[in-house]
């Protein structure tokens, strides 16, 4: 069927690429020129007379000259020649086959030639178009691709802990992020909740990198075992090409530079010397408080299944409480300038965003500038007593019975210079903070305790760019220049761990947060610290209760309905990998050209196109076919074989072609006889090669049969088959 279609296209194109037939009448030599008019044979065999000639072309010596497979359009002069309905123009068409093939570097040969290599050419084209098109349809709907890990160490100000994760392409047609990205954290050492005491599920070194200034040791310690339990989470072959980021926070961008400096210089020798990651001097380094808050805000919204989705949903604000800082994120008016702002493009939704980090409203931060709030009330300090770290501060969040050596880092500035030398630079207090030694007492007194975590919150009690702010009137906590935060918001982190501590669910309310902070700061240190599972910080938790309550209530300005308490499992580590993995997928997967085959082009239309090539390159090909190098023609024809019925007769022709004459399709017992085939006289038989016989030295008509049929005729069983019929027509005669 295939080769019928085949055929017709060839024919059709072959008629269009047929130069106008030579008026030259065609003489046929060694017959009569009656006699040839006995063997014209119907191209389908249908009875008709016709002039069909190429076997007496090929007598015609004198003109003959050897057919080159390569130039060889016996299908053509066939196809053409069979298919004129007019006596006369069969004349003319067999002549003028004949008359083309005898009359080489004629005009339209030359023309025929132009026509190839234009055919040639186009079935080239169309095919790298099919290929390109299926590969990117293919590629962009089922490649699963490898998935890809990434590594991010988060250097806080608390602690340094370390995120593995796995991204792949995600299939899924629900116009979510085409990204897939899958925390790896199993064999954790400790199970976040109350029997740990800690609130974060994570692999962590403490104390942070802002306490290890200097102390290439302390270094290693905090980053060689996360490099290790990193490795024991990727299969080793993808080592090589997991990439690995460390990146320093709040706790370190206050630094110095030249400590920063110290710390990222010998973090990255250290990553270069015991890690088998992919890793760049620039993947070392401390992220500004804005790449912070949108990390963390991709890394909620993800979360949440808001990021990059079409029609795009109305995502979440975040909140994100550390030690040291508060990064806020959320979605602004379009048309908000100001210099938090910044787009983030994701897939193709577009996030108009604020991004703010507020240095020194992490918990710690803000419990370290109650201590110096204090310290800056007391009066008639001795510089002795400063230095030997004998100054006795009262403090109303701590508990009864409390006493304890505390190194104060905003101590120094809240003093005038002469009163409070710094001491420290070095590691003079726990974990290598610098600032001033105070010995810190409990006074617990709910009201003054409140008062207090209120002038944490309140800016313009910690600096001279802002006027007295009133906590009522306006969000006390953010200078004019940055935007109110307005939307639903996640509080995470800082905010989740308080909860956490308190036994509190997410559900709980800010009041409850109150209530529960008021009971504990009652309870005497004894029972108190044994009333929770050993952790650090447990002595600042009756600050931090009504902390952030007036944090969010009076620094942001911000209702409790507007808050919903996160998990402490969404960390900005993951926006990181994210958008790592997005910068990854798209290049290898062109997500762009993606959406563009998934969404732009109907399927149906794509379909269509590529039918329509097919066909179109099976037209071009089969016209190529014709001038196929006679090696990718056939070899033989299955099952010739020599058939030596009396009913053959010899064509005694003078040249080095025997033909043999060939009885009628049906020679009446029922076999059917294979068309002749040419070849050598005095060869030794062998099988019809279409390469042999056009092009070969020369061709001789043997008589063959096939499989008996019982309508008499052979069905072409494809196109090779065919044009051997066809020669065998050609050749045949009648006896
Ligand atoms: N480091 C650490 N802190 C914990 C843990 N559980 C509760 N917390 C408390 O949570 C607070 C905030 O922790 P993080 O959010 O990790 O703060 P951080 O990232 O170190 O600080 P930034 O550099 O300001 O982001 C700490 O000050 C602790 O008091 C824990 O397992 N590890
Ligand atoms: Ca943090």
């Amino acid at each position: 069927m295939f080769n019928r279609i085949s055929e017709v296209i060839s024919a059709a194109s072959s008629r269009i690429s047929a130069p106008q037939s030579s008026t030259v009448p065609y003489t046929e030599v060694g017959l009569p020129p009656e006699a040839s008019s006995a063997h014209r044979f119907g191209f389908t065999n249908s009875g008709h007379k016709n002039n069909l000639r190429l076997s007496s072309s090929l007598q015609d010596f004198s003109v003959y000259h050897r057919l080159d497979p390569e130039e060889a359009d016996l299908d053509l002069g066939i196809d053409r020649y069979a298919r004129k309905t007019h006596p006369l123009q069969r004349e003319n068409a067999g002549s003028s086959f004949s008359k083309e093939k005898a009359l080489p570097g004629a005009t339209p040969f030359m023309r025929r030639k132009c026509v190839r290599m234009f055919m040639v050419l186009l079935s080239l084209i169309l095919f790298a178009f099919l290929v390109y098109m299926v590969s990117m349809y293919i590629f962009s709907n089922w490649y699963q691709g490898g998935s890809e890990f990434y590594v991010v160490l988060d250097c806080g100000s608390t602690g340094t802990r370390v995120y593995v994760y796995q991204a792949s392409v995600n299939r899924r047609r629900d116009g979510s992020l085409p990204i897939f990205l899958n925390p790896l954290t199993e064999g954790l050492s400790r199970k976040a909740g109350l029997q740990s005491g800690r609130a974060y599920d994570r692999m962590e070194t403490e104390p942070g990198f802002d306490k290890l200034v200097h102390n290439i040791s302390g270094l290693k310690a905090a980053i060689k075992p996360l490099l290790q339990w990193a490795q024991t989470q990727i299969p080793e072959h993808a080592h090589k090409t997991t990439s690995i980021f460390i990146y320093a926070t709040a706790g370190v961008r206050r630094l110095p530079s030249a400590d920063s400096k110290w710390l990222l210089d010998n973090a990255w020798s250290i990553l270069k010397k015991n890690s088998p990651f992919l890793c760049r001097r620039e993947w070392v380094k401390i992220i500004s408080g804005t790449e912070e808050a949108y990390y963390g805000w991709t890394a909620l919204n993800y979360h949440t299944g808001m990021l990059g989705v079409i029609p795009d949903k109305a995502t979440f604000g975040a909140l994100d409480l550390g030690g040291s800082s508060l990064q806020v994120t959320f979605e602004g008016e379009k048309n908000m300038r100001n210099q938090s702002n910044l787009n983030l493009r994701i897939g193709a939704v577009n996030h108009h965003l604020s991004a703010y980090s507020l240095s020194g409203y992490g918990l710690n931060d803000a419990f370290d500038k109650s201590v110096a709030k204090l310290l800056s009330k007391l009066s008639n300090i001795k510089n002795a007593d400063l230095v030997n770290g004998k100054i006795e501060i009262k403090h109303p969040c701590l508990h009864s019975g409390y006493k304890e050596q505390y190194i104060c880092s905003r101590c120094a500035s809240s003093q005038p210079e002469s009163a409070s030398p710094v001491i420290g630079g070095k590691h003079s207090g726990k974990g290598g903070k610098s600032g001033t030694a105070v010995l810190l007492t409990g006074a617990p007194n709910w009201e003054e305790c409140s008062a207090l975590a209120k002038a944490a919150v309140n800016l313009s009690e910690w600096s001279n760019l802002s006027p007295g702010m009133d906590c009522d009137l306006q969000p006390c906590a953010l200078p004019d220049s940055l935007p109110r935060p307005y939307g639903q918001f996640y509080a995470m982190s800082g905010f989740f761990v308080v909860y956490r501590f308190f036994n509190l669910t997410s559900e709980a309310a800010l009041d409850d947060v109150l209530e529960k902070g008021r009971d504990f700061c009652e309870k005497t240190w004894e029972i108190a610290r044994k009333s929770v599972p050993p952790q650090p910080f447990i002595e600042q938790y009756c600050f931090r209760s009504p902390y952030i309550v007036l944090l969010l209530r009076e620094g942001l300005h911000i209702t409790d309905k507007q808050i919903i308490v996160g998990s402490g499992s969404i960390t900005w580590t993951l926006g990181v990998a994210l958008l790592e993995a997005g910068k990854t997928f798209s290049t290898r997967l062109g997500l762009y050209s993606y959406k563009i085959l998934q969404m732009k082009i109907n399927p149906i239309i794509l379909i269509a196109v590529f039918l329509i090539s097919l066909i179109l390159l099976v037209c071009a090909l089969s016209c190529v076919n014709n001038w196929m190098p006679r090696f990718f023609r056939r070899s033989y024809l299955p099952l010739f074989r020599h058939n030596s019925a009396s009913t053959t007769s010899v064509l005694n022709i003078p040249s080095p072609f025997r033909f043999q004459s060939w009885s009628p399709i049906s020679s009446g017992d029922g076999r059917v006889k294979m068309p002749l085939s040419p070849t050598v006289a005095n060869s030794p038989q062998r099988p019809f090669g279409l390469g042999h016989g056009l092009g070969g030295s020369s061709i001789e008509l043997m008589e063959s049969s096939l499989y008996p049929s019982t309508s008499g005729r052979t069905l072409f069983l494809n196109f090779d088959v065919a044009l051997q019929v066809y020669s065998g027509f050609l050749g045949k005669l009648p006896n």
